[in-house]
């Protein structure tokens, strides 16, 4: 079985969880309060920027000149497509252009940035897996039942991850995934499950955090 599989296998009842979480019910539905998305996508926008930081250092670590290549284009993707996506809301949301990082956004941020600087370099792939293949199966989740819903203001959201630019970027990341893998001792293959559940918990409560529009307790 591919390491991917086997990771996979492991955070399923956790992915089962996250599809079932109000935030992601609500925006298939339609129904999210507006309030919750626009700190979500407000926290998300810092996200992203974190994100093409940790992945183009994980771009600058990489042996082969084709994984330096696809992670640079990842960082690209993140800043240039996805951040697209939040601008188009913040011009209908009104989103400022300051964000101050809930904790939970920074534990993930801070996560990622660590892993992708000091961890071996396949664990690092493996600690940013999450944040493509997750978002990629949440979207396509959603998409299929979302088909009833008419007129859902989070339709460009859903469209992005459930759309063929984000399926190529998941697929890459997840053939590169399994090569590093491939190579690694079963240690580094064991640290890499860790990572890649560690980021899928993160993922868990970012939206969490979303949902309850986490405050900084002091
Ligand atoms: C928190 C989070 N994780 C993942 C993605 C998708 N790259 C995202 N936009 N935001």
């Amino acid at each position: 079985m591919k390491w991917s599989e086997q990771a996979w296998e492991r955070i399923t009842p956790l992915f089962n969880k996250i599809v079932e979480m109000p935030f992601n019910q609500e925006l298939l539905n339609g129904t999210l309060p507006v309030e919750k998305f626009k700190f979500y996508m407000a926290q998300d926008a810092y996200y992203l920027g974190e994100f093409g930081r940790a992945l183009s250092t994980i771009s600058g670590r990489m042996e082969k000149m084709e994984h330096i290549l696809d992670f640079s284009q990842f960082a690209a993707g993140a800043i240039v497509v996805e951040r697209a996506l939040h601008e188009s809301y913040f011009k209908t949301l009104g989103i400022p252009d300051s964000i101050n990082p809930s904790p939970s956004c920074l534990l993930y941020t801070n996560y990622l940035l660590k892993e992708a600087k000091y961890a071996d370099v396949a664990v690092a792939v493996a600690a940013v897996l999450p944040c493509f293949w997750i978002y990629k199966k949440v979207g396509d989740h959603i998409y299929q039942q979302q088909a009833e819903v008419k007129n859902n203001p989070y339709k460009n959201w859903i469209d992005t991850y459930a759309g063929e630019e984000f399926a190529e970027s998941v697929h890459k990341a997840l053939t590169i995934s399994d090569e590093l893998a491939s190579e690694a001792s079963a240690k580094t293959q064991e640290a890499m499950f860790h990572a890649f559940e560690m980021a899928s918990r993160l993922e868990w409560m970012f939206w969490d955090s979303a949902y309850r529009l986490e405050e900084w307790p002091v």
